[in-house]
């Protein structure tokens, strides 16, 4: 209670005399600095010295730099203790009774006394008082003392009653200025945003600029508007040759008249002809387009700019349509030159199709400067643009257009001589065993053609990853050099990935794996249009498959409505052979329903296999690969069911009927599976005999069946046990 009523009381004399002072001594930001950066000096030199003394002595230092200086974390602490401490200082420091200068005090010690000569009220809080010369002021003996107050008014007031007092005359009265001055950070504040903005994006253009140098272009927010394409020098880049790309000869014959032009181009100008300016390079993924497009301009020793379609587009309007100036404006200044744009669909495709969201306009101005772009080649601008898509069908016309990408070459997948070649070029970089033996072009020319007829369907891209994953498979095995075991597993993990031995499946698990697969194994040996068969397993392998079966398709063109059947009678062997071993069947056969239901659908809507629904196709994808409504009646729907049904019942039948009568042959396969994971070929022929059709596959008598015909093997294999059923 008592406390209480004191403050009370304290507080209000406090606000009577309000006008307080804090006479405030602050020890600046800059010696707190300046004492911290000689402490960190100081430790320095000291570890310097000691290094010295452990180093050599008479050894002469140079003084450090700046940056090395900078860089100790000493400095680096000692800035951050004074920070810190200055801080503290700034907005911790009580004044003391030393320093505690009231306008009681001024009163008292200068204005009765008339010693004071001026004062000035600086933003109604603080006063400035100067004294008259020689006075001996609070602070240090100056002639002048400052202290805070409370409110002007008051200030005034008591500073006019106690001139009254002294009956000081109006006219000599201490005149009083008042000023506002606005502290520094007050001014600099409203900038700090700006400069944070500013520098926060120097520093990212700084960053992009460093990324952009690690990939080849030039990058950086300031240098968006620049074309990202990465230059290949003719002189120093470019080594691909016509001869590294292998298997696609017409394409490259196709290519060779731009070669011919941009070597010598005064023999195309001197007859007046018009050299095509560009050329669309389409087909599947990975078949060789980028690497045609390099070849050409090896061969013809010019510079080569390759920039993705992709790269054009960015969320910012416009910045597609500079680029592409950019890329054109470098390619001429290094004419004769070659542009490559891969997946040129990415800005391609056709125009004015609407259903885009945003963007699409975008695009279209990036086509549209592109088009612009290679009318406005003077013929003697020599720059040949060359563009790569997967998808040349949905291209806009106006890209296709003479002028413009008038030529247009097809780069398919190579057939088993054009793997072979490619083989050869990728085997050439290995280090294979065969290579020391006398006969050695011999024996790769035979390995070539084999490792091609085991690779039906693989592009380019896939027999270079094969060949490397071989290279890579010896290493893991700790091999000197490359041999035929390792492509046969590199070809394995390429076509079905890794096996999983650690996935474990349960014994009933395996079995039903193990008849599945024997299943689709007898099914498919005693059918005529099935693919030869190399190897089973029920080792789990990536991708989510328990068991895998290679097969040899031949590269085929047209399929026959008979090998659509035997096709889906073996991929219905799976599923027939659960049902007929177990009470129960599994999920497991899903994919070949897939598979089937996929060629019956083909057989109906397309290729005219139904009597009932006719010699109709009917498509149901657009161009784009969008699907559209279907384009029948209800009536040809049902109808087209129920084709689609019959066609698959019928091969459930034709399985079922086979498979009952092969049981036993699929118990033995089974059981060897079980035993062995993993059955091949010969294992096959070894259990059900030879197959008794001669293989249909060009490829697999020339390089994998020996060369032999099936009469001549049959001497040395045992006979089949019984003549092929009818199915
Ligand atoms: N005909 C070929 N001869 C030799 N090597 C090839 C051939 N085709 C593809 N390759 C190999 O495959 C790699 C990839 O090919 P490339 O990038 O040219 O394919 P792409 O058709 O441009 O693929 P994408 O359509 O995916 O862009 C090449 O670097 C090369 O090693
Ligand atoms: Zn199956």
């Amino acid at each position: 209670m008592f406390a209480l009523r004191r403050r009370g009381a304290a507080s209000l004399l406090q606000a009577k005399t309000l006008p307080t002072f804090q006479a405030v001594t602050r020890p600046t930001f800059a010696q707190a600095f300046v004492s911290s950066a000689y402490r960190a000096q100081r430790q320095y030199s000291t570890q310097e010295e000691d290094n010295k003394d452990r180093k050599d002595k008479d050894e002469k230092k140079t003084p450090p730099t700046m940056q090395e200086y900078m860089r100790l974390p000493e400095f680096r602490n000692s800035l951050i203790i004074s920070a810190v401490a200055a801080f503290l200082f700034a907005f911790n420091n009580r004044p003391t009774e030393e320093n505690l200068f009231t306008f009681q005090d001024f009163k008292v010690r200068y204005l009765e006394k008339g010693l004071v000569s001026s004062i000035t009220v600086d933003n109604n809080s603080h006063v400035r008082a100067e004294l008259l010369p020689g006075t001996n002021g609070p602070h240090g003996g100056f002639p002048v003392c400052h202290f805070d107050i409370g409110s002007v008014n008051i200030f005034e007031e008591q500073l006019n009653a106690m001139q009254d007092k002294l009956g000081i005359p109006q006219s000599d009265r201490v005149p009083v200025k008042y000023t506002r001055t606005t502290p520094l950070m007050a001014y600099v504040m409203p900038f700090v945003p700006t400069v944070l903005f500013i520098g926060g994006l120097v520093y990212l253009n700084k960053k992009m600029g460093m990324m952009g140098k690690g990939g080849g272009g030039p990058g950086g927010m300031f240098s968006m508007n620049k074309s990202k394409a990465k230059l290949f020098n003719q002189e120093t880049d470019i080594k691909v040759k016509f001869k590294d790309v292998a298997g696609c000869n017409e394409s490259k014959e196709e290519i060779m008249e731009f070669v011919h032009f941009l070597k010598d181009p005064a023999k195309f100008e001197r007859l007046g002809a018009k050299i095509p300016r560009g050329a669309v390079l389409s087909g599947p993924p990975g078949t060789g387009k980028t690497l045609l497009a390099k070849a050409t301009a090896g061969e013809a020793g010019v510079p080569f700019l390759s920039v993705s379609g992709s790269e054009f587009v960015e969320m910012f309007v416009g910045v597609g349509a500079s680029r592409v100036r950019d890329l054109f404006k470098q390619a001429r200044s290094m004419a004769p030159s070659i542009i490559f744009i891969d997946e040129i669909d990415a800005i391609g495709k056709k125009r004015g199709g609407g259903g885009g969201m945003g963007g699409n306009d975008e695009k279209e101005a990036t086509l549209n400067q592109i088009l612009v772009e290679m009318d406005g080649f003077d013929t003697n601008d020599h720059v040949i643009v060359l563009a790569g898509t997967n998808r040349a069908d949905i291209l806009d016309p106006a890209l296709l257009r003479p002028g413009r990408f008038d030529r247009h070459v097809y780069l398919d997948r190579p057939d088993i001589e054009g793997r072979k070649a490619i083989f050869h070029v990728h085997i050439g970089k290995l280090k294979l065993k065969v290579k020391d033996e006398p006969n050695a072009a011999d024996v790769i020319d035979r390995l070539c053609g084999k490792l091609a007829a085991l690779t039906p369907g693989f592009a380019g891209a896939d027999v270079a990853n094969c060949c490397n994953e071989a290279a890579l498979i010896a290493a893991r095995l700790e091999c000197n050099s490359v041999e035929f075991k390792h492509f046969e597993l590199a070809i394995e993990r390429v076509i079905a990935g890794l096996e999983k031995k650690s996935k474990i499946l349960s014994k009933e698990e395996r079995t039903t794996v193990a008849y599945h697969e024997a299943g689709h194994a007898v099914c498919g040996w005693f059918l005529e249009y099935a693919d030869p068969l190399l190897k089973v397993s029920i080792i789990p392998r990536g991708q989510g498959a328990l068991g895998y079966a290679q097969y040899l398709p031949p590269d085929q063109y047209l399929v026959s409505q008979e090998q659509f059947r035997h096709k889906m009678v073996m991929a219905l062997g799976g599923r027939v052979s659960e049902e007929l071993h177990f009470a129960s069947v599994t999920s497991g056969a899903s994919d070949d329903f897939k598979k089937v239901t996929q060629m019956a659908k083909s057989m109906v809507l397309s290729y005219g296999m139904s009597p009932k629904v006719g010699e109709i196709c009917y498509d149901t994808q657009d161009q784009q690969g969008f699907k559209i409504n279907k384009p029948f009646s209800q009536k040809t729907g049902q109808t087209i069911d129920l084709e689609i049904k019959r066609i698959i019942d019928e091969a459930y039948s034709d399985c079922t009927l086979l498979l009952k009568e092969k049981i036993a042959l699929v118990d033995i396969v089974a059981k060897e599976l079980l035993a062995k994971e993993v059955i091949t070929r010969d294992d096959m022929v070894r259990l059900l005999g030879q197959r008794p059709f001669v293989e249909k596959n060009d490829a697999f008598n020339k390089y994998i069946g020996g060369g032999l015909t099936v009469d001549e093997s049959q001497k040395s294999a045992p006979p089949a046990p019984e003549d092929a059923p009818k199915v």
